[in-house]
Protein backbone atom coordinates (compact mmCIF):
# COMPACT_ATOMS: atom_id res chain seq x y z
CA UNK A 1 0.00 0.00 0.00
CA UNK A 2 1.36 3.60 -0.95
CA UNK A 3 1.93 5.48 2.21
CA UNK A 4 1.66 8.92 1.13
CA UNK A 5 0.36 11.43 3.48
CA UNK A 6 -2.44 13.33 1.74
CA UNK A 7 -4.52 15.15 4.87
CA UNK A 8 -2.06 15.64 7.97
CA UNK A 9 -2.82 17.62 11.23
CA UNK A 10 -0.45 19.36 13.84
CA UNK A 11 -2.00 19.80 16.94
CA UNK A 12 -5.39 21.01 15.47
CA UNK A 13 -8.34 21.90 18.03
CA UNK A 14 -11.55 22.40 16.04
CA UNK A 15 -14.49 24.32 17.02
CA UNK A 16 -16.15 27.54 16.62
CA UNK A 17 -14.65 31.54 17.82
CA UNK A 18 -16.96 33.75 20.11
CA UNK A 19 -19.94 34.86 18.87
CA UNK A 20 -22.16 37.61 20.24
CA UNK A 21 -21.69 38.20 24.01
CA UNK A 22 -19.57 35.02 24.43
CA UNK A 23 -16.25 35.28 25.55
CA UNK A 24 -14.96 32.24 24.79
CA UNK A 25 -14.31 29.47 21.96
CA UNK A 26 -16.45 26.65 21.82
CA UNK A 27 -13.50 24.12 21.46
CA UNK A 28 -15.43 20.63 19.89
CA UNK A 29 -12.00 19.05 19.79
CA UNK A 30 -8.22 19.45 20.54
CA UNK A 31 -5.05 18.12 20.27
CA UNK A 32 -5.56 16.42 17.19
CA UNK A 33 -2.72 14.92 15.39
CA UNK A 34 -4.22 12.85 12.72
CA UNK A 35 -2.89 11.65 8.90
CA UNK A 36 -5.05 10.72 6.23
CA UNK A 37 -3.04 8.37 3.63
CA UNK A 38 -3.44 7.53 -0.23
CA UNK A 39 -4.86 4.02 -0.92
CA UNK A 40 -6.79 3.78 2.99
CA UNK A 41 -10.57 4.14 3.16
CA UNK A 42 -11.23 5.88 6.83
CA UNK A 43 -14.62 5.96 8.77
CA UNK A 44 -15.08 9.24 11.24
CA UNK A 45 -17.46 8.16 13.68
CA UNK A 46 -18.75 9.43 16.85
CA UNK A 47 -21.95 10.14 18.67
CA UNK A 48 -23.72 12.58 17.85
CA UNK A 49 -22.70 15.96 18.14
CA UNK A 50 -19.14 15.19 18.99
CA UNK A 51 -17.42 17.40 16.29
CA UNK A 52 -17.22 14.85 12.97
CA UNK A 53 -19.05 17.50 10.92
CA UNK A 54 -16.49 19.92 12.49
CA UNK A 55 -13.53 18.07 11.84
CA UNK A 56 -14.63 17.59 8.28
CA UNK A 57 -15.03 21.27 7.28
CA UNK A 58 -11.92 22.28 8.84
CA UNK A 59 -9.81 19.10 7.58
CA UNK A 60 -11.12 20.93 3.81
CA UNK A 61 -10.57 24.23 4.88
CA UNK A 62 -13.80 25.43 4.52
CA UNK A 63 -13.69 26.28 9.05
CA UNK A 64 -10.63 27.81 10.25
CA UNK A 65 -8.83 25.96 13.09
CA UNK A 66 -8.90 27.43 16.93
CA UNK A 67 -5.38 26.41 16.80
CA UNK A 68 -3.16 24.03 15.12
CA UNK A 69 -2.54 22.98 11.67
CA UNK A 70 -4.32 21.80 8.38
CA UNK A 71 -1.39 20.49 5.96
CA UNK A 72 -2.36 18.90 1.99
CA UNK A 73 0.50 16.83 0.89
CA UNK A 74 2.67 18.79 3.82
CA UNK A 75 1.78 22.44 2.54
CA UNK A 76 0.05 24.53 4.90
CA UNK A 77 -3.76 24.48 3.95
CA UNK A 78 -3.86 28.47 5.03
CA UNK A 79 -1.26 28.97 2.67
CA UNK A 80 -2.64 27.33 -0.53
CA UNK A 81 -5.24 29.30 -3.47
CA UNK A 82 -8.63 27.91 -3.59
CA UNK A 83 -7.71 26.23 -6.72
CA UNK A 84 -4.99 24.80 -5.87
CA UNK A 85 -6.57 22.61 -2.36
CA UNK A 86 -9.36 22.19 -4.71
CA UNK A 87 -7.30 20.17 -7.14
CA UNK A 88 -6.29 18.51 -4.07
CA UNK A 89 -9.39 17.56 -2.20
CA UNK A 90 -13.02 17.20 -2.85
CA UNK A 91 -15.73 17.94 -0.36
CA UNK A 92 -19.30 16.07 -0.24
CA UNK A 93 -20.98 17.67 2.60
CA UNK A 94 -24.72 17.49 3.87
CA UNK A 95 -25.58 21.15 2.61
CA UNK A 96 -29.04 21.17 0.40
CA UNK A 97 -28.53 22.26 -2.93
CA UNK A 98 -30.16 25.66 -3.75
CA UNK A 99 -29.36 26.26 -7.05
CA UNK A 100 -31.95 25.04 -9.79
CA UNK A 101 -32.00 25.04 -13.57
CA UNK A 102 -28.96 22.95 -14.10
CA UNK A 103 -28.64 19.29 -15.09
CA UNK A 104 -27.55 16.66 -12.73
CA UNK A 105 -24.74 16.41 -15.69
CA UNK A 106 -23.75 19.80 -15.94
CA UNK A 107 -23.80 19.75 -11.68
CA UNK A 108 -21.56 16.97 -11.91
CA UNK A 109 -19.42 18.29 -14.70
CA UNK A 110 -18.87 21.34 -12.31
CA UNK A 111 -16.24 18.96 -10.82
CA UNK A 112 -13.62 19.96 -13.31
CA UNK A 113 -14.14 23.43 -12.42
CA UNK A 114 -10.58 23.81 -10.61
CA UNK A 115 -8.91 22.66 -13.99
CA UNK A 116 -11.25 24.30 -16.44
CA UNK A 117 -12.59 27.66 -14.29
CA UNK A 118 -16.12 27.71 -14.08
CA UNK A 119 -17.15 28.69 -17.21
CA UNK A 120 -14.11 26.73 -19.32
CA UNK A 121 -15.48 24.62 -21.35
CA UNK A 122 -14.48 20.75 -20.94
CA UNK A 123 -11.61 18.87 -23.23
CA UNK A 124 -12.73 15.65 -24.33
CA UNK A 125 -10.62 14.33 -21.60
CA UNK A 126 -12.63 15.98 -18.72
CA UNK A 127 -15.27 14.80 -20.41
CA UNK A 128 -13.85 11.06 -20.46
CA UNK A 129 -13.21 11.85 -16.55
CA UNK A 130 -17.48 13.08 -15.81
CA UNK A 131 -18.92 10.04 -17.83
CA UNK A 132 -16.62 7.70 -15.84
CA UNK A 133 -17.91 9.17 -12.19
CA UNK A 134 -21.42 9.66 -13.85
CA UNK A 135 -21.04 5.41 -14.80
CA UNK A 136 -19.54 4.58 -11.29
CA UNK A 137 -21.96 6.05 -9.25
CA UNK A 138 -24.91 4.64 -11.40
CA UNK A 139 -26.90 7.84 -12.16
CA UNK A 140 -26.65 7.49 -16.16
CA UNK A 141 -30.35 7.02 -16.18
CA UNK A 142 -31.25 10.78 -14.82
CA UNK A 143 -28.27 12.98 -15.63
CA UNK A 144 -30.29 14.79 -17.92
CA UNK A 145 -33.05 16.10 -14.72
CA UNK A 146 -32.80 19.17 -13.28
CA UNK A 147 -30.78 18.52 -9.35
CA UNK A 148 -34.15 20.29 -7.72
CA UNK A 149 -36.11 17.23 -8.82
CA UNK A 150 -34.28 14.30 -7.71
CA UNK A 151 -34.76 12.37 -4.67
CA UNK A 152 -32.20 12.78 -1.28
CA UNK A 153 -30.80 9.57 -1.99
CA UNK A 154 -30.07 10.56 -5.99
CA UNK A 155 -28.54 13.87 -4.95
CA UNK A 156 -26.18 11.95 -2.73
CA UNK A 157 -24.97 9.85 -5.32
CA UNK A 158 -25.18 12.81 -7.87
CA UNK A 159 -22.88 15.19 -4.96
CA UNK A 160 -20.43 11.69 -5.13
CA UNK A 161 -19.91 11.74 -8.71
CA UNK A 162 -19.16 15.39 -8.76
CA UNK A 163 -16.14 14.90 -6.27
CA UNK A 164 -15.27 11.97 -8.27
CA UNK A 165 -15.08 13.79 -11.28
CA UNK A 166 -13.22 16.62 -9.37
CA UNK A 167 -10.14 13.69 -9.43
CA UNK A 168 -8.50 14.98 -6.28
CA UNK A 169 -6.04 12.26 -4.42
CA UNK A 170 -8.29 13.15 -1.29
CA UNK A 171 -12.19 12.72 -0.95
CA UNK A 172 -13.70 14.02 2.26
CA UNK A 173 -17.45 13.22 2.45
CA UNK A 174 -20.07 13.88 5.58
CA UNK A 175 -22.65 11.10 5.84
CA UNK A 176 -22.51 10.43 2.12
CA UNK A 177 -24.89 7.10 2.90
CA UNK A 178 -27.34 9.05 5.33
CA UNK A 179 -30.37 8.87 2.71
CA UNK A 180 -29.33 5.66 0.73
CA UNK A 181 -31.16 2.35 1.05
CA UNK A 182 -29.21 -0.81 2.06
CA UNK A 183 -28.33 -2.08 -1.01
CA UNK A 184 -27.14 1.64 -1.88
CA UNK A 185 -25.12 2.05 0.94
CA UNK A 186 -23.36 -0.84 0.22
CA UNK A 187 -22.60 -0.13 -3.08
CA UNK A 188 -21.39 3.59 -2.47
CA UNK A 189 -19.15 1.96 0.15
CA UNK A 190 -17.76 -0.30 -1.82
CA UNK A 191 -17.50 2.16 -4.85
CA UNK A 192 -15.47 4.13 -2.00
CA UNK A 193 -13.18 1.22 -1.09
CA UNK A 194 -12.32 0.35 -4.53
CA UNK A 195 -11.18 3.88 -5.61
CA UNK A 196 -9.03 4.09 -2.23
CA UNK A 197 -7.71 0.93 -2.78
CA UNK A 198 -7.17 0.75 -6.77
CA UNK A 199 -6.62 4.68 -7.63
CA UNK A 200 -4.62 5.18 -4.09
CA UNK A 201 -7.05 7.82 -3.58
CA UNK A 202 -7.22 8.78 0.16
CA UNK A 203 -10.79 8.62 1.35
CA UNK A 204 -12.27 9.99 4.56
CA UNK A 205 -16.39 9.73 5.73
CA UNK A 206 -18.00 10.38 8.56
CA UNK A 207 -20.89 8.04 9.12
CA UNK A 208 -23.33 6.57 11.89
CA UNK A 209 -23.75 3.06 10.17
CA UNK A 210 -21.30 1.80 12.72
CA UNK A 211 -21.79 -2.00 10.96
CA UNK A 212 -20.50 -1.10 7.75
CA UNK A 213 -17.91 1.14 8.88
CA UNK A 214 -16.31 -2.04 10.66
CA UNK A 215 -16.81 -3.94 8.15
CA UNK A 216 -15.48 -1.14 5.26
CA UNK A 217 -12.82 0.82 6.88
CA UNK A 218 -9.18 -0.19 6.80
CA UNK A 219 -9.03 2.49 9.62
CA UNK A 220 -10.85 4.36 12.12
CA UNK A 221 -11.24 7.87 12.92
CA UNK A 222 -13.23 7.39 16.69
CA UNK A 223 -14.46 10.84 18.54
CA UNK A 224 -15.32 10.65 21.67
CA UNK A 225 -17.54 13.17 23.59
CA UNK A 226 -14.43 15.14 25.01
CA UNK A 227 -13.27 15.63 21.46
CA UNK A 228 -10.02 13.46 20.90
CA UNK A 229 -10.03 11.55 18.36
CA UNK A 230 -8.37 7.97 18.52
CA UNK A 231 -7.25 5.81 15.60
CA UNK A 232 -6.62 2.46 14.72
CA UNK A 233 -7.70 -0.34 12.55
CA UNK A 234 -11.53 -1.20 13.32
CA UNK A 235 -10.88 -4.89 14.75
CA UNK A 236 -7.52 -3.17 17.39
CA UNK A 237 -9.88 -0.51 18.53
CA UNK A 238 -13.05 -3.12 19.18
CA UNK A 239 -10.47 -5.57 21.14
CA UNK A 240 -9.07 -2.86 23.41
CA UNK A 241 -12.39 -1.80 24.23
CA UNK A 242 -12.04 1.59 22.94
CA UNK A 243 -15.31 1.37 20.26
CA UNK A 244 -17.45 0.40 23.22
CA UNK A 245 -16.44 2.96 25.09
CA UNK A 246 -16.86 5.51 22.81
CA UNK A 247 -20.53 4.83 22.36
CA UNK A 248 -21.28 3.54 25.51
CA UNK A 249 -24.78 4.07 26.79
CA UNK A 250 -27.02 3.11 29.41
CA UNK A 251 -29.69 1.57 26.93
CA UNK A 252 -27.39 -0.90 24.63
CA UNK A 253 -24.17 -2.77 24.83
CA UNK A 254 -21.85 -3.64 22.03
CA UNK A 255 -20.96 -7.21 21.90
CA UNK A 256 -17.59 -7.70 21.32
CA UNK A 257 -18.47 -12.21 20.19
CA UNK A 258 -20.76 -10.70 17.45
CA UNK A 259 -19.64 -7.19 16.39
CA UNK A 260 -23.16 -5.77 16.87
CA UNK A 261 -24.72 -3.95 19.37
CA UNK A 262 -27.60 -5.20 21.57
CA UNK A 263 -30.32 -3.54 22.80
CA UNK A 264 -31.19 -5.81 25.70
CA UNK A 265 -29.82 -6.08 29.19
CA UNK A 266 -29.41 -10.12 29.83
CA UNK A 267 -32.44 -10.34 33.15
CA UNK A 268 -33.59 -13.64 32.07
CA UNK A 269 -31.65 -17.50 32.89
CA UNK A 270 -28.56 -17.85 30.89
CA UNK A 271 -29.27 -20.49 27.86
CA UNK A 272 -26.34 -23.36 26.73
CA UNK A 273 -26.74 -22.97 22.90
CA UNK A 274 -25.43 -25.44 20.66
CA UNK A 275 -25.54 -26.52 16.88
CA UNK A 276 -25.33 -25.63 13.32
CA UNK A 277 -23.90 -22.14 12.58
CA UNK A 278 -26.82 -20.20 11.07
CA UNK A 279 -29.31 -21.70 12.95
CA UNK A 280 -27.55 -20.66 16.12
CA UNK A 281 -26.91 -17.46 14.93
CA UNK A 282 -30.63 -16.45 14.64
CA UNK A 283 -31.34 -18.65 17.38
CA UNK A 284 -29.34 -15.96 19.58
CA UNK A 285 -30.44 -13.50 18.29
CA UNK A 286 -34.42 -14.13 19.46
CA UNK A 287 -32.80 -15.60 22.34
CA UNK A 288 -30.91 -12.00 23.20
CA UNK A 289 -34.08 -10.21 22.00
CA UNK A 290 -36.07 -12.19 25.15
CA UNK A 291 -33.73 -10.70 27.62
CA UNK A 292 -31.49 -14.38 28.24
CA UNK A 293 -27.49 -14.94 27.88
CA UNK A 294 -26.48 -16.99 25.63
CA UNK A 295 -23.78 -19.17 26.81
CA UNK A 296 -21.01 -21.51 25.97
CA UNK A 297 -20.03 -23.17 28.34
CA UNK A 298 -22.44 -26.09 29.87
CA UNK A 299 -24.06 -26.23 33.22
CA UNK A 300 -26.83 -24.06 32.82
CA UNK A 301 -30.38 -25.48 33.64
CA UNK A 302 -32.09 -24.35 30.57
CA UNK A 303 -30.32 -25.93 26.83
CA UNK A 304 -31.18 -25.41 23.07
CA UNK A 305 -29.78 -27.83 20.54
CA UNK A 306 -30.34 -26.11 16.90
CA UNK A 307 -30.96 -28.85 14.53
CA UNK A 308 -31.06 -28.46 10.47
CA UNK A 309 -32.41 -30.64 7.80
CA UNK A 310 -31.54 -29.38 4.64
CA UNK A 311 -33.75 -26.06 4.73
CA UNK A 312 -35.79 -26.86 7.68
CA UNK A 313 -34.91 -26.20 10.99
CA UNK A 314 -35.94 -27.38 14.74
CA UNK A 315 -34.50 -26.68 18.24
CA UNK A 316 -34.52 -29.02 21.07
CA UNK A 317 -35.28 -27.52 24.33
CA UNK A 318 -33.68 -28.94 27.55
CA UNK A 319 -35.27 -27.60 31.04
CA UNK A 320 -33.76 -30.48 33.84
CA UNK A 321 -34.79 -33.89 33.02
CA UNK A 322 -37.52 -32.56 30.15
CA UNK A 323 -36.66 -32.58 26.34
CA UNK A 324 -39.06 -30.87 24.33
CA UNK A 325 -39.17 -31.03 20.96
CA UNK A 326 -39.92 -27.05 18.74
CA UNK A 327 -40.44 -26.76 15.06
CA UNK A 328 -40.40 -22.96 14.77
CA UNK A 329 -38.34 -20.33 16.67
CA UNK A 330 -41.64 -18.88 18.18
CA UNK A 331 -42.43 -22.34 19.51
CA UNK A 332 -39.04 -22.37 20.81
CA UNK A 333 -39.71 -18.68 22.55
CA UNK A 334 -43.09 -20.01 24.21
CA UNK A 335 -41.41 -23.11 25.75
CA UNK A 336 -38.85 -20.93 26.83
CA UNK A 337 -41.50 -18.30 28.59
CA UNK A 338 -43.41 -21.13 30.27
CA UNK A 339 -46.71 -20.12 27.69
N1 LIG B 1 -22.11 27.54 14.84
C1 LIG B 1 -21.85 26.87 15.97
N2 LIG B 1 -21.44 27.51 17.10
C2 LIG B 1 -21.17 26.85 18.25
N3 LIG B 1 -21.27 25.50 18.34
C3 LIG B 1 -21.66 24.80 17.26
C4 LIG B 1 -21.99 25.44 16.02
N4 LIG B 1 -22.35 24.48 15.12
C5 LIG B 1 -22.27 23.30 15.79
N5 LIG B 1 -21.86 23.49 17.06
C6 LIG B 1 -21.64 22.46 18.09
O1 LIG B 1 -20.42 21.79 17.79
C7 LIG B 1 -20.52 20.42 18.20
C8 LIG B 1 -20.07 19.52 17.05
O2 LIG B 1 -21.03 19.61 16.00
P1 LIG B 1 -20.88 18.73 14.69
O3 LIG B 1 -21.99 19.12 13.78
O4 LIG B 1 -19.49 18.84 14.20
O5 LIG B 1 -21.10 17.27 15.30
P2 LIG B 1 -21.36 15.89 14.52
O6 LIG B 1 -20.52 14.86 15.20
O7 LIG B 1 -21.19 16.07 13.06
O8 LIG B 1 -22.90 15.65 14.88
P3 LIG B 1 -24.03 14.72 14.19
O9 LIG B 1 -23.58 13.31 14.34
O10 LIG B 1 -25.21 15.02 15.04
O11 LIG B 1 -24.18 15.16 12.77
C9 LIG B 1 -21.94 20.18 18.65
O12 LIG B 1 -21.98 20.21 20.05
C10 LIG B 1 -22.69 21.37 18.08
O13 LIG B 1 -23.77 21.72 18.90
Amino acid sequence: MDNQEIISTRDLSIGFPPAGSQTSATVVGSDINVNLQGGEIVCLLGPNGSGKSTLIRTLAGLHRPLDGRVQLSGHNIDELANREKAQQISTVLTDRLTIGNLSVYELVAFGRSPYTGWFGSLTEQDEEIVSWAIRSTGIEHFVDRDVLRISDGERQKVMIARALAQDTEGILLDEPTAHLDLPNRVEVMRLLRKLAHQTQKAILLSTHELDLALKAADTLWLINRKGQVITGTPEDLVLDGTFEAVFERDSFDFDRSTGSFTLHHPQKEPVHLTGDTVGVFWTRRALEREGHRVTESNGTELQVKVQQDSNTFSWQFIKGNTTTRCESMKALLDELNDR
